[in-house]
């Protein structure tokens, strides 16, 4: 657990009476939390963050974890001698590499993290979009502009999907009843192909189709950054497209922010990208006045 200096009992009962509203606000609400690969780097924190997704089920919130694991893919590929290559802030994803990718999201990290919610007393269940055709991709596909031509070229970027549809008939099952849902950011395509899609964009198209009160986007920087390093508090639609087309959002922070974009577009109430690493991210965003991170809105 954290460091932090012991409180009285009174100044206990005193903060858990000031999340009363919170909790209210959210009751029996659907919340989507991405945790990122980067933010669930050391044991003790992705423990800590295991044991406020099981405070929240416990307050009437349904949470829905969808996770990452751009690190730990990259770690057992170079491990295996296979090359990590993106393009777009994807990753470029040959038939060696979805292998990896599916034997590492959906095998170790979803299981760890079912692991550490379970032994905090919760009941998780760790799934993958491929588990009751929940989430079907079609082929991404993504251009760039050739720096010293300036022509635009089509990038192949392998088995990497897009999502297309979300059939919510598991997680209907599951949401409600106690059990929290830990998805793997995998998808099928209409003919039987795995994809591998950036777990921002999968949480974004389970929040949108699930119509979340909230989706938090949980990574290593205190949110979206300006061009001088500074956490941009507020950000709309407009402005955070700016900032892509300007170059001050770049690599894995572009499909954070689209994704952010398409939730907004399909009736989330609000979208947060923060710090996962900072303890009890989650509590401060949802269960205090302190909003941290970068809120985008419309
Ligand atoms: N404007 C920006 N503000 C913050 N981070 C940015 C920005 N532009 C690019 N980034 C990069 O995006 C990264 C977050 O994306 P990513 O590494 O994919 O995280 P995660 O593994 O949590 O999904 C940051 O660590 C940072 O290097
Ligand atoms: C297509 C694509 O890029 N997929 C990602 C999936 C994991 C991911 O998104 O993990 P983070 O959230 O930790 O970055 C990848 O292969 O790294």
């Amino acid at each position: 657990m954290t460091d932090a200096p012991v409180i009285s009992p009174l100044d206990q009962a005193r903060i858990l009476s000031e999340a009363l509203p919170h909790m209210q606000r959210y009751d029996e609400e659907t919340i989507v939390i991405k945790y990122g690969g980067h933010a669930m780097g050391a044991e003790d924190t992705a423990k800590a963050f295991a044991r406020d997704i099981v405070l929240l089920e416990q307050t009437a919130v349904n949470p829905v974890v969808v996770h990452g694991g751009g690190p730990q893919i990259a770690q057992m590929l170079k491990r295996l001698g296979i090359k990590s290559e993106f393009a777009a802030g994807l990753r470029i994803t040959d038939a060696a590499t979805i292998e990896i990718v599916e034997m590492v999201l959906a095998g170790s990290i979803n299981k760890q993290l079912v692991g550490y919610i379970n032994e905090a007393g919760g009941k998780a269940v760790g799934l993958c979009g491929k588990d009751g055709n929940m989430v079907s991709a079609s082929k991404a596909t993504r251009t760039m502009v050739d720096p010293d031509s300036r022509i635009e070229e089509v990038i192949d970027l392998g088995f990497v999907g897009e999502p297309e549809k979300v059939d919510l008939t598991l997680l209907n099952q599951l949401i409600g009843h106690e059990l929290i849902p830990v998805l793997a950011p995998l998808a099928t395509s209409a003919s039987g192909q795995t994809f591998n899609v950036n777990a921002d964009t999968f949480a974004g198209a389970v929040a949108g189709a699930l119509r979340a009160k909230r989706l938090l986007l949980l990574t290593d920087v205190p949110g979206v950054l300006d061009q001088n390093k500074k956490l941009i508090p507020e950000l709309s639609i407009k402005d955070a497209r700016k900032l892509i087309a300007d170059g001050t959002i770049s690599g894995g922070m572009i499909p954070k922010v689209e994704t952010c974009i398409y939730a907004l577009e399909q009736g989330v109430e609000g979208v947060v990208i923060l710090d996962g690493k900072v303890p009890h991210a989650v509590l401060l965003e949802l269960f205090t006045n302190q909003g941290t991170g970068t809120l985008i809105h419309k």
